[in-house]
């Protein structure tokens, strides 16, 4: 491995990811499914694009980036664990967080996220009843308004500037600057990466600002996929992973699994390599067609397998259920 892949906190979590598949027992990829799914998916790809993102559910406006960045940092700093409370589900974090902003543009100002308690926060997502690990969400935001106060001057744009049109390295920043981004854990004596809520960020800051200006990156390819509940299901459904009896029964029977336990570890790395093996098979299909898929990454894969889960969640399996502020 050379320097620069020891700083590269993406290609940590593809070397994780892949370790643990060498290890699996619980969970295969079935590369006939990979193969499948991207026939179906190879008239799609030549379309994905970072402007595929919801300008509408979420927080927009041209005229304020600076506005729209600090949206999409406390977006992503609560984007995590809505299934323990029935019919929560992220459209309610995105669409909440947007109309605070839009009643008082200083909602999200780094001095308010900095003294934010758990009944705060469920004030800013207009929600009536008590969020899950609602304290721990008011401790992320509080940490993430401190941070931003002490390094980039209350701005989440500034922290993205700092990364100077580079991916990885807002990758890095954001898991430095912020511990409770910092989405690894140890198995069998190994640290392994996830990192969904960084990349994911990074990835809803090229999508919100559909990849130009503060959303420019010339490395987006490099962030992977991001491992959280509901791709996994997806795939599953798609043939494309495939679970031991005894994972299925548990996960059909919403049991809920350790954080760092076998079957939680094994589920967010098989989905990691399992996309970016479809995407290198994607890749592949269209170069032999001679089509031109400028904006296929595993960014817009996992938006457009994301997506898939919405449109068919109610014939689905249940997702796999961990308690944890990381997904
Ligand atoms: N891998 C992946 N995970 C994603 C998203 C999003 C939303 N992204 C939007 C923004 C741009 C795109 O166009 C998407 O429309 C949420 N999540 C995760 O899902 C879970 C919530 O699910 P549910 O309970 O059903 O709301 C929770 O862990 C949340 O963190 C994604 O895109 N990819």
């Amino acid at each position: 491995m050379s320097g620069a892949e020891e700083l590269n906190p993406c290609f940590a979590v593809r070397q994780s990811a892949e370790w643990v598949l060498s290890q699996t027992q619980l969970v295969s990829i079935d590369d006939g499914g990979i193969q499948q799914l991207a026939a179906s998916l190879a008239d799609a790809a030549p379309h994905f694009s970072p402007a595929s993102f919801d300008r509408t559910l979420h927080f927009w406006d041209p005229a304020q980036p600076e506005r729209v960045s600090q949206y999409l940092l406390v977006l992503d700093a609560l984007n995590f664990c809505f299934w323990p409370q029935e019919g929560l589900e992220y459209e309610h974090l995105a669409g909440g967080l947007r109309q605070a902003v839009q009643a008082d543009p200083q909602a999200l100002h780094a001095e308010r996220l900095a003294t934010v308690d758990g009944p705060g926060v469920r004030r800013l997502l207009r929600q009536e009843r008590p969020l899950p690990l609602e304290e721990e969400r008011a401790r992320l935001l509080r940490e993430v308004g401190a941070a931003l106060l002490d390094q980039y001057q209350g701005q989440a744009a500034n922290l993205i500037q700092a990364a100077g049109q580079s991916a990885v390295r807002l990758v890095r920043l954001v898991t430095a600057v912020f511990r409770g981004f910092r989405d690894h854990c140890i198995y069998r004596g190994r640290q392994l990466f996830f990192y969904k809520r960084a990349q994911i960020f990074v990835g809803d800051v090229w999508g919100a600002f559909h990849g130009a200006g503060l959303g420019r990156f010339t490395d987006i390819d490099q962030l992977t996929m991001f491992a959280d509940y509901r791709v996994p299901v997806v795939l599953r459904e798609l043939g494309v992973l495939r679970y031991a009896p005894s994972l299925a029964a548990a996960v059909d029977a919403k049991q809920e699994l350790a954080p760092g336990s076998q079957e939680e570890v094994e589920i967010r790395a098989a989905t990691v390599v399992a996309v970016e093996r479809l995407r290198g098979e994607l890749q592949r299909r269209l170069a032999a067609e001679g089509r031109q898929a400028p904006h296929l990454c595993s960014v817009t894969l996992d938006w457009w397998l994301w997506e898939e889960g919405e449109r068919n969640i109610q014939r689905h399996r249940p997702h796999h259920r961990t308690l944890t502020i990381h997904y």
